[in-house]
């Protein structure tokens, strides 16, 4: 099939900015994402594309962020293996966890082998933002742990905690593909014990958790922490990231004002991920 890349420079390039494109490219068919250092690039079947089609998402951006893009038909290729080669290389995380798609056939040995498909669904590995959450996870005790995995995308944090003990997890994500493609992924790892819904926080109720995962970004989390905190135990743990560390100041305030108190922080290429306790 043959394949347009359309190239895309967001100004300012936000994780947020990034999450409402992609949102809105998958409307017109685009299928893959890759991010670059000044936006992302999209793929699309070139029967598909339209350039008003892009155009119009300009509009929608409400002016909170400008986009320019150019388009550039591809040669045909086979796109299993360029997206294969080129977009989700097998990846091991902190010496324990390797994450890997179903294709793979070289894959290097981990404690814990995790079965990603690459879909639309965000959540491979590759982001700094999720290694850093793998990171932190590969350092917590989760037996018999209640989790909460806000945001899951391909579900794989919440798998991950699955592997570690958890004792039931639950997983959310607000996308549609997001949750059938983490619906595939539990059943590809052969998880028993992790559910997901599709919504947001107002999904939460009186289900309690010990340990809550959220990698979104700064606006959601913002807005969100103290809804999460509302369904953490007492000493229950929160894990934050999609932000980059010039928005760890706002935060941390948000954190505190909600009687977390901050336990470690992970760092990676400006991104951050950060550990917080509920103190009552
Ligand atoms: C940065 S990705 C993280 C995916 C995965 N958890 C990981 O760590 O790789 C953020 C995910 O949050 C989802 N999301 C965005 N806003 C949300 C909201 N208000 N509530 C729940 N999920 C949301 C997106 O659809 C996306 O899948």
């Amino acid at each position: 099939m043959k394949y347009t890349k359309v190239s895309f420079n967001i100004e300012p390039n936000t994780p947020t900015a990034q999450e409402i494109l992609t949102a809105q490219l998958a409307q017109f068919a685009f299928d893959s994402f890759e991010e670059t250092e000044t936006g992302l690039n999209a793929y699309i079947p070139t029967a598909a594309y339209s350039a008003e089609d892009v155009k119009s998402i300009q509009i929608f951006s409400g002016g909170e962020f400008t986009i320019t893009f150019e388009a550039a038909a591809q040669p045909e290729q086979n796109w299993n293996e360029t997206w294969e080669k080129h977009f989700f290389a097998p990846i091991v995380i902190g010496n324990k966890c390797v994450i890997h798609s179903p294709f793979h056939t070289d894959v290097p040995k981990a404690e814990y082998q995790i079965v990603i498909s690459p879909k639309m669904a965000f959540g491979t590995g590759h982001h700094e933002t999720t290694g850093l959450m793998v990171k932190h996870i590969l350092e917590i005790d989760f037996t018999n742990k209640l989790v909460l995995d806000m945001g899951c995308g391909t579900g794989i944090l919440g798998i991950l905690a699955a592997m570690r003990g958890a004792k039931k997890v639950l997983g959310i994500d607000i996308e549609e593909w997001a949750f059938n493609n983490a619906n595939e992924n539990i059943k590809n790892n052969n998880i028993n014990n992790m559910e997901v819904r599709c919504g947001d926080a107002t999904l939460l109720g009186k289900e309690k958790f010990d340990v809550i995962l959220a990698n979104i970004n700064r606006n959601i989390l913002l807005e969100d922490i103290a809804k999460y905190t509302q369904v953490l135990r007492p000493n229950g743990i929160l894990l934050l990231s999609g932000f980059y560390d010039k928005d760890q100041e706002i935060i941390h305030k948000t954190c505190i004002a909600n009687n977390l108190i901050k336990k470690t922080i992970k760092e990676d290429n400006k991104w951050v991920a950060l550990a917080y306790m509920l103190t009552k």
